[in-house]
C-alpha cells in the first residue's frame, strides 16, 4: 500500500511486498515478497549479489525502491513514531570514532537519539564488553566491533533486529556467542532477521529461512520444510554383508542406487521403510540403516543453481 501503512499486523512482524531496485544496469531485487515473524530466528540466503543487502537497506529506508514496498510493524520505516523503539540494524563490521571507547560510543548514540544514557551501559554489558568499557575502538577486534555493532542496535529495546552478515570474521567463539545471543532475542519474543552466506551456520541458528537468487525469492519456509522439500537431497545409507544382492532387489524396485565402500549403498529418493521392507523381502541383513538428512549447503546450492551469478 502506498500510504505505509498495511493495516494491523502482529507486533514486529517485517511484511516485505513486490520489492522491486533497478539500478542502471543491475535489477538487484526483483518483485520480492515474504515475511517474517517475530519469536523466530529468520535467516536471509543467498548467493553473493543476490540483492540481500540492498534489500535490508530498502527495509531500513537507506535504498528508495523502484517499486514495492517493505513494512515494519504494518508501517514503513519513515513513518515509524519511534524507529530505533521499533526495529535496530546491524548493517557491516560497525564503525565508531577511532579513539572514542566503546561506552562513549553509545553515549553519543544515545545522546543523538534522545535515548536515556544508561541504556549505553546496559546493552554494553548484554554484549559482554563492559570489561573493554574504556578501551578505545581502534583497539577493539572484529569479534568486539561486531558485539558493539550490536549493543548499539540494542539500545532503543528494539522488538525487531535486521543483521547484515553478523557473523562476518567472527571466530568460533564469537560466532556460537552470536548464535545464542540471537536465539535469546527470538525467544524474547523478537523479531530477527540475519542475513548470511554461511549457510552451515544458518542451520544452527535459524528457525526459517527465506532464500533469494538473482533478486528473486528462490523459497521460504521453515528450516526443516525446506529441507524436507528437498526430494533429491535425502539420501538412505544402507550397509549389509550382500550389496550385489541388495542393489539389484532395489534396483528392481525402481530405486536409484550408488554403491559405496565396504558394502555401503546410498539409495536416493526413497524413505527407510521402503529399503527396510525391500530387504527384508530379499532376506538380505543389514548392518546399517540411516536416513540422511541434506544438509541446508547442498539445498542451497541446488535451489540457486545457475542463478549465482557474480554481477
Ligand atoms: N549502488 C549500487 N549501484 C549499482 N549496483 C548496485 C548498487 N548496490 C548494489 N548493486 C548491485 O546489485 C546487486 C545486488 O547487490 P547486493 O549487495 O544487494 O547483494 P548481496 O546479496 O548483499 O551480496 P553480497 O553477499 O555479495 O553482499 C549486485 O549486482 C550489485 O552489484
Amino acid at each position: 500500500m502506498s500510504d505505509g501503512h498495511t493495516g494491523p499486523t502482529a507486533g514486529g512482524e517485517i511484511v516485505v511486498s513486490g520489492l522491486t531496485k533497478q539500478y542502471r544496469n543491475v535489477k538487484a531485487v526483483d518483485n520480492l515478497s515474504f515475511r517474517v515473524q517475530p519469536g523466530r530466528v529468520t535467516g536471509f540466503l543467498g548467493p553473493n549479489g543476490a540483492g540481500k543487502t540492498t534489500t535490508l537497506r530498502m527495509l531500513l529506508n537507506l535504498v528508495t525502491p523502484t517499486a514495492g514496498t517493505a513494512t515494519i510493524d504494518g508501517r514503513r520505516y519513515p513513518d515509524l513514531k519511534q524507529p530505533l523503539r521499533t526495529v535496530g540494524a546491524l548493517l557491516e563490521a560497525s564503525s565508531a570514532h577511532k579513539g572514542r571507547t566503546g561506552i562513549n560510543h553509545l553515549r553519543v548514540i544515545c545522546a543523538a537519539s534522545g535515548l536515556p544514557k544508561r541504556r549505553a551501559d546496559e546493552t554494553l554489558a548484554m554484549v559482554g564488553l563492559s570489561p573493554a568499557a574504556k578501551r578505545k575502538f581502534k583497539g577493539y577486534s572484529l569479534g568486539m566491533k561486531q558485539r558493539l555493532g550490536i549493543a548499539a542496535a540494542m539500545l532503543g529495546d528494539p522488538k525487531v533486529l535486521v543483521l547484515d552478515e553478523p557473523a562476518n570474521g567472527l571466530d568460533p567463539e564469537g560466532i556460537r556467542w552470536m548464535r545464542g545471543f540471537l536465539k535469546g532475542l527470538a525467544a524474547e519474543g523478537r523479531t530477527v532477521l540475519v542475513s548470511s552466506h554461511l549457510l552451515s551456520e544458518m542451520q544452527l541458528l535459524a528457525d526459517d529461512v527465506v532464500i533469494i537468487a538473482a533478486g528473486k525469492l528462490v523459497r521460504q519456509g521453515t528450516v526443516d520444510e525446506v529441507l524436507g522439500s528437498m526430494t533429491t537431497g535425502a539420501r538412505i545409507r544402507v550397509r549389509t554383508p550382500h550389496p550385489d544382492q541388495l542393489a539389484k532387489a532395489l534396483t528392481e524396485q525402481n530405486a536409484q542406487v550408488q554403491r559405496g565402500e565396504d558394502g555401503l549403498l546410498l539409495v536416493e529418493g526413497n524413505d527407510a521403510a521402503f529399503v527396510g521392507r525391500v530387504a527384508l523381502a530379499a532376506q538380505v541383513e543389514l548392518h546399517e540403516l540411516t536416513p540422511e538428512r541434506p544438509d541446508l549447503e547442498r539445498v542451497f546450492l541446488e535451489l540457486t543453481s545457475g542463478k549465482a551469478v557474480i554481477r
